[in-house]
Parts: C-alpha cells; structure tokens; sequence
C-alpha cells in the first residue's frame, strides 16, 4: 500500500488548525499536507509537528488573494515580482518545516491574455522556483486542476498541458502533483494515464467523484489504483484531500480496509 498523508485543509477541519496534527497521527497518518502555513510562524508549525511525531509532506506557495478569489500567480505576467518573492517565503517555510515538496498554484486565466505570454511566464517563473528550491533539495509540484467544478478559469486544467509543461521547464526537480479527483473530471482514464507518465509523477491526491468525499464514496475503483501505483513502484506520497461525508474518523473505513 502506498504512504498516505492526511490533508489538514480537508480533514480534521472538526478542530482547530494546531489540534489537527494530533488528531491525524492518532489516526495513523505518518505525514501531513495542507493548503498554506503562512498564517502561523514556521517554528510553530514545526512544533505541531514534532510534537504529533509526524512529516510534513508538501504545501503550497502563496497564492495572492485566496480571500479574494485568487488561485495562484505563475502564470501571470504581471505579478512576477511577487512570484519570486512568493518563493523565498516558501523557502523559509521549507526549510524549517523540513519538507521536500511544494505545490506551485498556477492562476486563473486572465482576461485577453495570449496564451503564449502566460505559458512563457509560468516555464520562467517555474524554472525560477525549481533552482531556489533545487537549494535545499525539495521538488516542486504543478498541478491540473479542474476548471469544470471546482476552480472555474483555473490556467493549468488540463492533464495532458502539465506534463508538456514538466518538458518545457526542463528541470528535474520539477514533477506533477497527480491529483487523481481532478483527473478524472478532466479526462478520466485513470490507469493508463500514471502508468504512461510514473517517472513524471512527484505526488498523488485522492478524493472520489462525484463529491470529493472518501475512496469507495463514488465512481473510481481506488484499490485498483493503489495496486497499481505500488507495482509501478511508487514510493511517495498519497495526500487524502477529500470532504469527509460526515466526520473525518467515521470516513476512515477505506484506510483501515
Ligand atoms: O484544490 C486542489 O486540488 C489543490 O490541491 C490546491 O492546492
């Protein structure tokens, strides 16, 4: 069976942010992930942490105005600035959190943008992130994400674009974050497409359709895809960013099966 990672932004939300390290580890996680630290100082966390005996597995780089609607600024021509200096705060993080991974948001699609400009900002200011993290050892992870549902405009919704995005950037400590929910909203065809592109993948999300809630909740067979991501020889991580149906250790059951 894979490693599997609870994600604080979606589980254990029935307690505070800080309780929720504890509460994962007494279920039996092993690592954790969740959207953004930035609300707290990083040496906090980090005694969330040491103190649940767990690992920080990956979170995301600042996304602008999430309040305000933003997903994300590597796509955006106009926030460069603001892209880097998202990532030297990441880096702290990073750092002090000793965590390996981080997932780079992309943006929503601005208006009467060409194409080519925003697919030259985001390998630039990928290329970018990937040599600062390349500092302290960590990958950083794309992610498509489906504009459909869930993150109506978002740039970066297509499964196929974020692998041709890996080559365009051209760095290997640059990977995709296969969140296997969005995956099959965008285009199905689960198996085919991680064992086509195994070496590419850097982490793996789950969560069921319709819904996102639990494995087993819907439409796709994950015990076929965690055997089939342990015979492919995946040795990272699974984050479980799904909606509990009702609360998170009543929506357990698959983990212990
Ligand atoms: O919305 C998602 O699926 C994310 O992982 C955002 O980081």
């Amino acid at each position: 069976m894979p490693k599997f990672a609870a994600n604080l932004s979606f589980l254990f939300t029935e307690v505070p942010f800080p309780e929720r390290f504890a509460r994962a580890a007494a279920a039996g996680f092993t690592g954790v992930e969740y959207l953004f630290p930035y609300d707290w100082p990083a040496h906090e966390v980090a005694q969330w942490l040491q103190s649940a005996d767990v690992e920080q597995v990956l979170f995301n780089l600042p996304p602008g105005d999430w309040a305000a609607g933003e997903r994300g600024l590597a796509c955006l021509p106009q926030r460069q600035g603001e892209f880097a200096e998202s990532v030297e705060q990441a880096l702290d993080y990073a750092m002090v959190l000793d965590c390996e991974r981080v997932h780079c948001l992309a943006g929503l699609r601005p208006a009467g943008c060409d194409e080519a400009m925003l697919e030259t900002t985001f390998v630039a200011n990928l290329r970018h992130a990937a040599d600062r993290f390349a500092t302290i050892g960590a990958t950083v992870m794309i992610e498509p994400i489906n504009s459909r549902i869930d993150m109506p405009g978002y740039w970066l919704d297509d499964v196929g674009k974020g692998f041709r995005l890996l080559q365009a950037v051209d760095r290997s400590n640059v990977k995709l974050q296969l969140d296997l929910y969005h995956a099959q909203i965008i285009q199905g065809d689960l198996a085919r497409t991680i064992e086509a592109n195994i070496g590419d993948i850097g982490h793996v999300q789950i969560a069921d359709n319709p819904g996102r809630h639990e494995p087993g909740s819907g439409e796709i067979h994950y015990p076929f895809l965690f055997e089939l991501l342990d015979r492919l020889g995946y040795t990272g991580w699974v984050g479980c960013e799904y909606k509990p149906q009702t609360t998170t250790e009543a929506g357990l059951g698959w983990l212990r099966r």
